[in-house]
């Protein structure tokens, strides 16, 4: 844990275990925007934080960043399970889960999820258009029970959170700090190549 960090009880937690199928399973974390892997756009902003810890399954491609690795715990469940294993392996009391396809978060947009943490709180996010955005979100790590019990079930990500007390931030909460929304992107389709700015790794 590194104390003089702005979140020295908070673990940047990102999540890269998935196929990336929509994209021909290119390794998401390594696209490219304004010239630096998403990936080493994160990791910089693991400086705010306690501790970092990479959620991949096939971590080799990222070896270079030389983050703390560790694999899902239960295979097979996607994001939940990757959450899951985050808190599983998290040495700080929260996590701040963030997807490896997310190239626009800032500390300023963390910020205002980890200030809405709570004592009567065990889960923030913000929510946009009725839907919740659970890949940007903060976690109490001893949720983890608990959440390897709803596993079993293969919820999806909001199914889980459903369970938790959580506390959901208006999208006003968050254009005030990133006026575009942009955090909230994630690249998952060629369309979205295009729309961001994004290049893809070389094979
Ligand atoms: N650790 C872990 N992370 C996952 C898993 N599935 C998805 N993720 C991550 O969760 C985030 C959102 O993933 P999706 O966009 O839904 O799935 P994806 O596999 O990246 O892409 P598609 O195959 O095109 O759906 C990304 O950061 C993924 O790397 C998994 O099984 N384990």
């Amino acid at each position: 844990m590194d104390g003089s960090a702005t979140f020295p009880d908070v673990t940047l937690a990102i999540l890269a275990g998935g196929q990336g199928t929509r994209l021909g399973g290119v390794v998401k974390g390594l696209l490219t925007v304004e010239g630096r892997p998403v990936l080493e756009r994160l990791v910089g902003l693991g400086a705010s934080f306690g501790d970092v810890l990479l959620v991949a399954n096939a971590p080799a491609p990222y070896a270079r960043f030389g983050l703390r690795t560790v694999a899902d715990a239960v295979a097979g469940k996607g994001a939940p399970g990757g959450v899951h294993a985050a808190l599983g392996a998290a040495r700080t009391p929260w996590v701040f889960a963030v997807a490896c396809d997310m190239p626009f978060i800032t500390q300023a947009v963390a910020r205002v999820v980890l200030e809405a943490r709570a004592e009567d709180v065990d889960a923030v996010c913000f929510e946009r258009e009725g839907r919740w955005e659970p890949l940007l979100a903060a976690y109490r790590a001893e949720l983890v029970a608990r959440w390897g019990d709803a596993l079993a079930e293969d919820p999806s990500l909001r199914q889980v959170l459903s369970r938790f007390r959580t506390r959901t931030l208006p999208e006003a909460a968050l254009r005030a700090v990133d006026p575009r929304a942009r955090a909230l992107a994630n690249v998952n389709t060629p369309e979205d190549l295009a729309r961001y700015g994004v290049v893809l790794p070389e094979r």
